[in-house]
């Protein structure tokens, strides 16, 4: 269905950014992207959704294809990687490191690979753009390599944080040059002689657990993370299926992920399911605005990634997952969504790493629940593309929504209707409050508008016409 006109707000139908292909991905236009002109957005009051849709493929596990497909030996397809400018970041920075990877005539991408252990030193810097995925699992990854590999990025990853991976990496024995607090840009110095160790994540994270496992597997020996609470397990699913052998088990510290370094991996065929991180906005969208009846296909449903849908699900949230499946070793599902009363909920710390990218649109759909939702041990958000919690406190307040922020947590209370809108947000090029305040546009009484929607580009290329094609309504704003 067409998106609605005649809003006193309208501006021109969005024209989606197209994605550089990915031979053009180094090129300079698409390099000088951090400095590049602004895109605002405006979203306003929404018919309700309706549609069949589906949403691009899964960030985590398009980055871990492309890396792990450059390890190994023989070729391996990929059907439905992401070509969000993240994850075109990563593809790039393989092709520096000597490995293959491009997009074929038919959409599969290939990638060949070296072997493990074949990687070579790259000639130039390898600029990640804003992914702290891709950044971080690639200093792993090199860093069991005698070569010296030098990373940067946006303004957004310039600031984020890296001692987390350098500290297990130099346990490891390689070094490190970076700016003041670990932050990029930054060297890696790799060892010729890598030692393996057994480490515990003191913070929950994928890509710090990752970036050991990956250093690990160009290192004699048993490589073991534990984690206390446990993250998403791409990597371990993605090992296994390339041949690896990955032992996981429960431990009185947490569970522990061991694999003995140096093993062959055989190239294989991947499918690469739709992003949950990114499914979580249309489902918003769904269950806030009157009328809405969606279903979106192939959502990827890995267990340490559906925090979110448990929630939406206690709030009162008419979600339904048909078809459920496992494709290539990932569990997936189609999600049948409708508008839906929502409740206020406390979300525990303890679901925070199987969520943590969908607190942002979780907060919106707070704001149009009933009561307080209360959401505890969100301490990483602060560390994110941009500190998340901040911004959707502040943001939500101008939107007229009553707030509370604490140093871990926020709680947001609705009254069950509508909430003000009406306020102008600069999203700080991070792509998850950009969308989530798109969305609380939508259901709001006044529109809301995003100073640049740019950054939705990497993880969700064609985000407002996808929307727009259920009847939202986000328009380039009139300047
Ligand atoms: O491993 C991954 O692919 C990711 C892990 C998470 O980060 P942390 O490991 O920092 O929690 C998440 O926020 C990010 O978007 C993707
Ligand atoms: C945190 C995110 O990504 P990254 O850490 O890869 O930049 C995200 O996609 O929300």
């Amino acid at each position: 269905m067409p998106a609605k006109s005649g809003f006193p707000w309208a501006g021109p139908p969005v024209l989606e950014k197209r994605r550089p292909s990915a031979a053009t991905a180094l090129d300079p236009v698409f390099m000088s992207k951090h400095g590049a002109i602004p895109r605002p957005l405006t979203s306003g009051t929404g018919t309700g959704l309706k549609g069949r849709i589906r949403v691009p493929g899964d960030k985590s596990i398009s980055h871990r294809a492309l890396m792990l497909g450059a390890l190994a030996l023989g070729e391996t397809e990929i059907h439905g990687l992401l070509e969000g400018e993240d994850v075109l970041r990563t593809a790039a920075a393989m092709r520096q490191l000597g490995g293959s990877a491009e997009k074929g005539a038919d959409g599969i991408w290939r990638a060949r690979g070296r072997g493990n252990g074949g990687l070579a030193e790259a000639s130039d810097v390898l600029d990640l753009g804003n992914a702290g995925t891709g950044t971080r699992l690639l200093m792993g990854l090199v860093a069991a390599y005698p070569m010296t590999t030098f990373f940067t990025g946006d303004a957004s990853l310039r600031s984020r944080p890296m001692a987390r991976v350098a500290d297990p990496l130099r346990q490891m024995g390689a070094s490190f040059v970076t700016r003041s607090n670990g932050r990029p840009p930054l060297a890696v110095i790799g060892t010729a002689n890598p030692v393996p160790i057994t480490y515990k994540l003191p913070v929950a994270s994928a890509q710090v657990k990752s970036a050991i496992l990956l250093a690990g597997l160009n290192t004699p020996g048993n490589t073991t993370v534990i984690e206390p609470e446990h993250t998403r397990d791409h990597t371990e699913l993605m090992l296994r299926g390339f041949g690896v052998d990955i032992r996981v088990e429960e431990t009185p510290e947490g569970r522990a992920s061991s694999i003995t370094g140096q093993p062959e991996l055989k190239g294989r065929r991947i499918i690469v399911p739709g992003d949950p991180s990114s499914a979580a906005f249309p489902i918003v969208a769904a269950l806030i605005l009157p009328g809405s009846d969606i279903v979106i296909e192939n959502v990827g449903l890995n267990p340490h990634r559906i925090g979110l849908i448990d929630s939406l699900l206690e709030m009162g949230g008419a979600i339904e997952i048909q078809n459920a499946r496992v494709e290539a070793g990932e569990k997936v599902g189609d999600l049948h969504v409708r508008h839906s009363h929502l409740r206020g909920i406390t979300v525990p710390a303890s679901r925070a790493p199987s969520m943590i990218d969908e607190y942002p649109i979780l907060s919106v759909a707070a704001a149009f629940a009933e009561g307080e939702t209360r959401m505890l041990g969100l301490a990483e958000l602060r560390v994110k593309e941009s500190d998340r919690l901040g911004a959707m406190a502040r943001g939500l307040a101008a939107c007229g929504v009553s707030v509370e922020e604490g140093e871990d947590w926020l709680g947001v209370t609705g009254n069950g209707k509508r909430p003000r809108g009406g306020a102008h947000i600069a999203v700080n090029l991070d792509h998850r409050p950009a969308m989530s305040f798109l969305v609380l546009g939508l259901g709001a009484e006044k529109p809301v508008s995003i100073d640049d929607g740019s950054p939705i580009d990497t993880s969700f290329p064609g985000f407002s016409d996808l929307m727009n094609g259920m009847g939202a309504a986000i328009r380039l704003q009139n300047r």
